[in-house]
């Protein structure tokens, strides 16, 4: 389906704050039971972070953070270096324990990492002795599952790497090999998909190339996706939201509802949302 008829996941409006922008509600939470049904609600799983503080030591990261991510909905999470995006990231994953409060990924809580909320990382982590298609196959393998090889050819297919199957991962471009990396994690059928900055080490038409087909996969698959990065422009043509986070331990100090027919980096509307974004982005403090 073309970008531009990709559903909002989250109602416009299900905060009451008359618009597009959750000003009034700093944490960005849909109002219960409001989210709006994309075309894939009924297969993708909602999550839910309540009340969440995570402290290391001396450093403490946020406090008292709510989030929900509807169904579907492509949350971006925005912000200054060191503000607690990859820390909000892991513990949305399991990766980490909260000091306090809950995650819930499709009513279920999160404990631990778990093959149904699947991670990408910046590093695309590939196992270096084996081929592509085993690297997609791992997850199954691990699991002592036999890996469904017809799944594994459309998974291939679906990230554009069915010509390199065979290939070794050391042949593979950056690009080819986030792409391997995201077709591993989508070998698990993740309920969730959870991205940490997974492009910002591709050049930039790489990167604009991947941030289309990760917005088609996402849509094929119908699944929810939270998603880390730096870039503004990232953040605003990837997400239905953007999650502004502020230096610690402040956290989600705003979130950006983003009109989900903006998909042309260079339309009006998208140079306006990138612009509202920067400025509430320079107004919890750029680095
Ligand atoms: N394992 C850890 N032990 C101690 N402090 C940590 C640990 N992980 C993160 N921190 C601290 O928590 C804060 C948030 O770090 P985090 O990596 O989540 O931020 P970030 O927004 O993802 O940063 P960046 O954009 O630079 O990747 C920082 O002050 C960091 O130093």
């Amino acid at each position: 389906m073309s970008l531009e008829s990709r559903p909002a996941a989250a109602d416009d409006d299900a905060d009451g704050s008359g618009g597009r922008s959750d000003a009034a509600s700093p944490v960005g939470a849909a109002a219960d039971g409001a989210e709006t049904v994309g075309r894939h609600a009924a297969d993708a799983a909602p999550i839910v972070a309540g009340d969440l503080t995570k402290r290391y030591d001396d450093t403490l990261v946020f406090d008292g953070l709510d989030l929900r991510v509807a169904p579907g909905e492509v949350c971006c999470l925005l912000g200054p270096s060191g503000c607690g995006k990859t820390t909000l990231l892991h513990l949305l994953a399991g990766l980490e324990e909260p000091t306090d409060g809950r995650v819930e990924i499709d009513g279920e809580a999160v404990t631990g990492p778990d093959y149904r909320w699947g991670v990408v990382f910046q590093d695309p982590l590939l196992y270096p002795w084996l081929s592509v298609r085993e690297n997609v196959e791992i997850g199954p393998r691990l699991r002592g599952e036999t890996p469904d090889a017809d799944h594994v050819d459309e998974l291939l297919e679906l990230v554009g790497l069915d010509g390199v199957a065979d290939a070794d991962t050391s042949d593979l471009s950056g690009g080819m090999a986030q792409r391997a990396s995201l077709a591993r994690t989508l070998a698990n059928d993740p309920d969730v998909l959870l991205l940490d900055e997974p492009f910002s080490a591709l050049d930039q038409l790489t990167k604009m190339e991947l941030q289309d087909e990760l917005l088609r996969i996402v849509d094929e698959l119908g699944v929810t996706a939270v998603f880390v990065t730096h870039d503004i422009d990232e953040a605003v043509y990837l997400g239905d939201r953007v999650a502004i986070m502020g230096p610690v331990p402040a956290g989600i100090e705003h979130v950006e509802r983003i009109d989900s027919e903006t998909r042309s980096r260079d339309d009006e509307a998208f140079l306006a949302e990138r612009a509202a974004t920067f400025e509430r982005l320079e107004a919890v403090g750029l680095e």
